[in-house]
This record gives structure tokens, sequence and C-alpha cells, in this order.
């Protein structure tokens, strides 16, 4: 009973994890018939790539995935091969991916950007037989518009999708899942407004070039629920929604209205930042994305299960604890307004008991 009930929520997530592989070895058990939503946390790499100042030690990125997985969580972005020139926070990913814990059914992908990227991660793979692996999945990314890929990438959306025809391709042959991105589905800070059949367009190239999701990002976090619905109607015209999955910046606060709606619209797979580390570094002004912690609050009794390791979920309360502990480490604010309030309700609590004893 409970293993159909395990292999009933998972099977149509079958692009994601090995249902089998995950019973054994975190011992996941749901029982819940609610939609299950999965979380893909990024704040180790869309959220760290844009912090300012001094270099990220690698001790911490690895501290911080380490502590992300502890709490629940079962995909981890883990970094990028991206040029450090371009990217200075990411370098040094080889060695996060090689000291960090590898828990068997966790998630683990990273950004490539190009070939050199992905020959640099096979070249690490090849030399670290671990088993499970370094990791199995990279993550590509493009845009909706010319402007930003020229930002992001130094060519157009068609120079980029023949460079990551070449990549997918090997990425294939060496048995890698592949995510994909497609940057600025709203609003491009340089552009205006998307035209969403572009969205649609690059979307469905993705798929057919072997990804097994793209997921759609609001990248300036400009973002209002009805267009994000308008949006991904067009989207679904050419792809099926279990494909998609919705990647929302906060900058004007209605990232989480946003999954709100994603979900409303059928999609399952939402990326947010833990303490809503990060920005964009091409686009000026966006904040980091949603704060997993605020999604979590906000998916509770909702009717929606969110999928994680921990008692069968993401664990709330230990996210708010790394979102603390992330936010001091960089000496940055706590943009998670859950944590927040949480960390101001744990304090009124404590007042309390104090005043009791
Ligand atoms: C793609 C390039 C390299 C083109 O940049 P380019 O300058 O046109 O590339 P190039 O081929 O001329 O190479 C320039 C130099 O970079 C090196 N290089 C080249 N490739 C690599 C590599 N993979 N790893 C390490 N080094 C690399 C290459 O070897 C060379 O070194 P040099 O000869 O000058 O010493 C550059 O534009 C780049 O790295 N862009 C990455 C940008 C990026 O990572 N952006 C952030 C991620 S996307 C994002 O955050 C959005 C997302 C996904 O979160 C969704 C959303 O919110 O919308």
């Amino acid at each position: 009973m409970l293993a159909s009930g395990i292999y009933s929520v998972f099977r149509r997530q079958s692009t994601r994890i090995r249902p089998r592989v995950l019973c054994q070895t975190v011992g996941y058990t749901t029982s819940s018939a609610l939609p299950t939503v999965n979380i893909v946390e990024v704040g180790p790499r869309d959220g760290l790539q844009n912090e300012k100042g001094a270099a990220i030690p690698v001790e911490l990125k690895v501290e911080l995935i380490n502590r992300l997985v502890k709490a629940g969580n079962t995909t981890v972005e883990a970094g990028s091969f991206v040029s450090p020139k371009w990217i200075p926070q990411m370098a040094g990913t080889a060695d996060v991916l090689k000291r960090m814990e590898h828990i068997p059914g966790v998630q683990y992908p990273v950004l490539v950007p190009n070939k050199k990227g992905l020959e640099d991660l096979i070249g690490l793979l090849d030399t670290n037989s671990s088993n499970p692996p370094l990791t199995d999945e990279i993550a590509i990314f493009t845009a909706a518009t010319d402007e930003f890929t020229r930002a992001n990438l130094n060519c157009t959306i068609k120079e980029s999708l023949e460079r990551l025809r070449g990549v997918t391709k090997m990425a294939l042959d060496r048995g890698l899942r592949i995510r994909g991105y497609v940057s600025v589905v709203i609003a491009c800070p340089y552009a205006g407004r998307t035209d969403y059949k572009k969205v649609r367009e690059v979307t469905q190239e993705l798929i057919q070039m072997g990804c097994y999701e793209v997921s759609l990002g609001d990248t300036v976090g400009q973002g209002r629920p009805h267009e994000v619905g308008e949006m991904l109607e067009e989207v679904k015209k050419a792809v099926s929604v279990e494909k998609l999955a919705g990647h929302f910046h906060d900058t004007y606060g209605t990232g989480v209205s946003n999954v709100l709606t994603a979900l409303q619209h059928g999609v399952r797979t939402i990326d947010s930042s833990v303490g809503g580390l990060g920005g964009c570094p091409y686009s000026p002004g966006a904040t980091g994305n949603v704060a997993t912690e605020d999604v979590l609050y906000a998916l509770q009794e909702s009717g929606y299960h969110v999928r994680g390791s921990v008692a069968n979920a993401i664990d709330l309360e230990k996210m708010v604890d790394i979102g603390w502990w992330i936010s001091e480490q960089l000496g940055r604010e706590n943009a998670s307004r859950v944590g927040r309030a949480i960390k101001a309700r744990r304090q009124r609590d404590e007042v309390k008991l104090k005043a009791k004893l």
C-alpha cells in the first residue's frame, strides 16, 4: 500500500527522481493524495552567484548545500561551470562537488553555459568515479530576448540554441539529465515586455533538444500573477505542463502569488532560494528568488503537498534556521518574510517562557 502510494506520486515525476532508489536511500513515505510540489532549491547557485564583495569560500558553499539537504530538500542546485571572469562567485564549483556530501536520491544539478563548461564537468566526473556520482544532471540556459542573451551569454538566442544543441547531445551521450532555463519570460531589463510566443518557441526547442523540464524565469521579478498565467497558457500550447517549472524573483513582492498562480495553471515544480538569496547579475535591481521559506509557508495546509525527505516534507523551521545562518555568514539581510516572522515569534516565545520561569 505504502510502496504503491510512493510509486503513484513519483510516477508523474519519473524524469526527476527514481522512486526505488529514493525509497531505499532516504526512506521517503508519502501517503498524501494531494498534488505534489517539487522544490528546486537554487540558493547555492542563483543565490550565491550574485553576492557582491569577497569570494565566497568553498567550505561555506559546501556547508550550505549539506544543511539544505538535511532540511529535506531533494534537489539542490550546486553551482555553475561558467567562466569565472563572468561569474566570479561560481569559481570552485568542482571543489564544491568534490567536498560536499552526496546523499543517494538527492539531485545536485549544475549549470553549464557551453561545451567548455560541460567538458570541465565531464573531466571531473571521469576522475571521480564515486557512487553516487558527483552529479548526474546539468542545467542549460538561454532567454526569450536577444538583448538578454547578449548580456548573459554574449550571443543571440539563435546562436545560444545552436551552442546548446551541441551541449545537449554531448550530455545525453554521457547519460546526464538536462534541465533547461528560459530567462526573462515576462519582462526583460533591456527590451521591455517579453513576447510570450518567443517564450513558447524557445521552451519547445529546449524540450526537443532533450531537456526533461524547462524552468521559466521571471528574472526581473516584475511579473504579476495574471501575466504569469497568460505566459504559461501560451507555453502550454506547445509543451506539456508536466515539463514546466516556475522560477520567480521577488523584486516587486509578487513571488509567492506568482508561485500560487503557476500551481493553479498546473505547474508542479518551483525554484526558490533559501533566505531569498540572490538576484541576477544581468538584471539590474532584481532581487533574489522567492524565498523557499515563504513558499513552504504559503503551501502549508493549502491543498498541495511539498515533496521532501524530512518527515516526508521540507522542514520549514530548519529552513528558517538556514536562511538566518547563511544571511549572517554573508553579512546580508534575510529577505524571507517568513524567516523574519518566525524569528520574531521565537523571540516572543522565549520571552514568555522566561517570564513563566
Ligand atoms: C558563455 C560565456 C563563457 C561566453 O562568453 P565569451 O566571452 O563570448 O566566451 P569565449 O568563448 O570567448 O571565452 C571567454 C573566456 O572565458 C573562458 N570560458 C568560456 N566558457 C567557460 C566555461 N564554461 N568555464 C570556464 N571558462 C570559460 C574561455 O576559456 C575564455 O578564457 P580566456 O581565453 O579569456 O582566458 C559567458 O557569457 C558566460 O560565462 N556566461 C555565463 C553567464 C552566467 O552564468 N549567468 C548566470 C546564470 S543564468 C541565470 O542566472 C538565470 C537563471 C538560470 O537563474 C534563470 C533566471 O533567473 O532567469
